[in-house]
């Protein structure tokens, strides 16, 4: 894999500067738990997807556990185009039929993950594939979506109602890296299999994994909390704070947002929203001083994830 080289114009000393700052980030998380949800509009370029398995694979050697949860929303919606399957999003999610049901699990399962797991394998093998169907991950249950505060049915849509997180821990113990695609089974009824929105399954998993950190990779900045005004970017936000701002979000944050509340309610320690197509933005959220995009932490932050001033 090709390496990006730092720009000659750095002096050799602030090349070691750039080093050493990233030593107490790594200490504080050598052995933490890491959950990515690499979304499908993060995946524009082969630039960025090669940017993005490198940080994963430089995590991974010095001593992290990510697992990297995947989007492909525009992947699938390229395909069912392709097949002239109409398809829509209410509420953020997308109004799944049967038959867009099974173009969402081919193209998630067999393609967007595929091309993950071969591009974090091109320089080793430590990347699995592996669906919420596998072992057990992943149960979900029917679910609506709310526009305008009203439920709305989107058909075969899912939230997760179970984790059985032990096939991705087990992975995790073999030094593996784990690369989940968010499609579940129905919890009464294992033969139907649910879309779920990438970011939702992205939670429960971080939940049940016991993550130090959920990060979003995604194409904006982060938050905005009077979106589309460029000043209203977030930098923190409070679960709390984060609950109340909920109903005046739109589209694609909805989920992302709601699942970053779920993560840090659930015990994660921060949920992070990062701008995917800035090369390395999720390498420099977690091992430099500078925060990036918007950081969801919990109202009450235990003494144990505090760091000098910094949050863990
Ligand atoms: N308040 C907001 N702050 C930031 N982005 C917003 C907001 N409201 C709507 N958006 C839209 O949400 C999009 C991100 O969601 P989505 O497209 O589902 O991303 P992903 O594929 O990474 O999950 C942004 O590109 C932006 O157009
Ligand atoms: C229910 C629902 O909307 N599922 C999503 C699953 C993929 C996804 O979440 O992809 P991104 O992260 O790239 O948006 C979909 O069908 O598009």
């Amino acid at each position: 894999m090709t390496t990006t080289a730092l720009p000659t114009s750095l002096t050799p000393t602030q090349k070691a500067s750039v080093l050493l700052e990233a030593m107490p980030w790594l200490r504080a998380y050598k052995g933490a738990t890491i959950v990515i949800k690499y979304g499908g509009n993060a995946m524009v370029d082969d630039a960025l997807k090669r940017a993005f398995a490198q940080d994963v694979l430089f995590l991974h050697q010095v001593g992290l556990r990510p697992v990297v949860v995947h989007g492909g929303g525009p992947q699938i919606s390229a395909m069912l185009a392709r097949l002239g399957i109409e398809s829509e999003f209410k509420g953020g999610l997308r109004v799944t039929t049967p038959e867009v049901m099974d173009v969402v699990r081919m193209v998630l399962t067999g393609g967007v993950q595929r091309e993950l797991v071969s591009l974090l394998n091109e320089s080793g093998s430590a990347a699995v594939g592996i669906s919420g169907e596998d072992g057990g991950l992943l149960r979900a249950r029917q679910r609506l979506a709310t526009v305008d505060g009203e439920s709305v049915d989107v058909g075969l849509v899912g939230d997760v109602v179970e984790v059985d997180p032990r096939s991705v821990t087990e992975l995790l113990d073999q030094g593996r890296i784990p690369v989940v695609s968010s499609v579940a089974p129905l919890v009464a009824d294992a033969t139907t299999v649910l879309n779920v929105n990438a970011d939702t399954a992205a939670a429960a998993l971080a939940v049940a994994l016991k993550a130090q950190k959920l990060i979003m990779l995604t194409d904006v900045e982060g938050l905005y909390s009077n979106w589309p005004e460029k000043d209203s970017l977030v930098s923190r936000i409070g679960a709390d704070a984060l609950e109340a701002l909920l109903p005046e979000l739109s589209s694609g944050m909805v989920p992302k947002m709601e699942a970053c509340l779920r993560a840090v309610r659930g015990g994660v320690g921060q949920a992070h929203v990062v701008d995917g197509r800035q090369p390395h933005s999720m390498l420099l959220e977690i091992v430099t001083d500078d925060g990036v995009g918007t950081v969801v932490h919990p109202d009450v932050i235990p003494q144990s994830r505090t760091k000098g001033g910094a949050t863990l």
